[in-house]
């Protein structure tokens, strides 16, 4: 007996629809897209509960991870293509360094970065997203978890990584990497090193930050140095690791401190 493959498929959170009952829209287009009329009105409290389970979910699923780095990069490379390869790379330089990879759990980059980090015995993490088009995660993740909303996951991303690790990408990859560079130009998150790896992709991106941001008095000085660039991976994952020891060493000191001011009764 052949099972019949060729239904069209959609991941829905934890559920998984097919053929007919596959919807024409996605949660995320039902939440942003409003239609005319009320209905909305009566819906979207309901939808707050879902939104809180999959907050619920996420948090129960990672809050156990080791220390990790989150990659982001292009759905689109190729395995083969330089981006994917250094995305390989960069998966297991990171899982050598001990840190578990999370990634957006799809094709492209997030694949390569899973598949370093599988290959090389690190923890693998997928955090997939409902999309219009059928996909299932790549078969690097060895943690899953599908969201319906885009916002829920992207605050999965964040909370439980380190530091982002940029590879090429389109618009996804950008709006990440923005969200996290405004994050911490808001010190909303401290200490988080942002990554751009690949000279040749990133450094256009670098001179119009400094020649068209910065010369016209939208960011501030030194605000071009939240992002680091470099073609290395081994040379990213340095960046990570020293910074985290620079962190961990603040914080230490700050303890000393506060100890020895408590203890003087200052
Ligand atoms: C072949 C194809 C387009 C599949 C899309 N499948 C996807 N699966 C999971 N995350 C995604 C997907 N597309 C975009 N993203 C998100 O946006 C980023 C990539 O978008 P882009 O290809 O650079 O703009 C990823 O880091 C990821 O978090």
């Amino acid at each position: 007996m052949t099972l019949m493959t060729s239904r069209q498929e959609r991941r829905q959170g934890q559920s998984i629809v097919r053929g007919k009952f596959v919807p024409d829209s996605t949660h995320d287009q039902r939440l942003l897209d409003r239609p005319g009329g009320s209905d909305w009105l009566h819906m979207d409290p309901w939808r707050v509960l879902r939104i809180q389970a999959e907050f619920v979910e996420g948090f129960g699923q990672l809050a156990e991870l080791p220390p990790a780095v989150t990659v982001f990069g292009s759905a689109r490379t190729r395995p083969g293509d330089p981006g994917y390869e250094m995305g390989v790379q960069l998966g297991a330089a990171l899982a050598r360094a001990g840190y578990a990879v999370i990634t957006g759990g799809g094709p492209g980059c997030m694949e390569a970065a899973n598949k370093g980090a599988r290959e090389a015995g690190g923890v693998s993490i997928g955090l997939g997203i409902e999309l219009p088009f059928e996909q299932k995660l790549n078969d690097y993740v060895d943690v899953g978890i599908e969201f319906r909303y885009f916002f829920v996951r992207k605050t999965m991303f964040v909370k439980y990584a380190d530091a982002f690790v940029v590879l090429p990408g389109g618009f996804g990859t950008l709006d990440e990497l923005f969200e996290a560079v405004t994050l911490v130009q808001t010190g909303k998150i401290t200490q988080f090193p942002i990554v751009l790896l690949g000279t040749a992709f990133w450094r256009p991106l670098i001179e119009w930050i400094k020649e068209s941001l910065l010369s016209h008095g939208m960011i501030s000085a030194q605000d071009p140095d939240l992002l680091h660039i470099t073609d290395d991976p081994d040379e990213a994952v340095k960046l990570i690791v020293d910074s985290r020891r620079r962190a961990d060493q603040a914080e230490l000191e700050a303890r000393v401190q506060a100890a020895s001011a408590d203890h003087n009764g200052t």
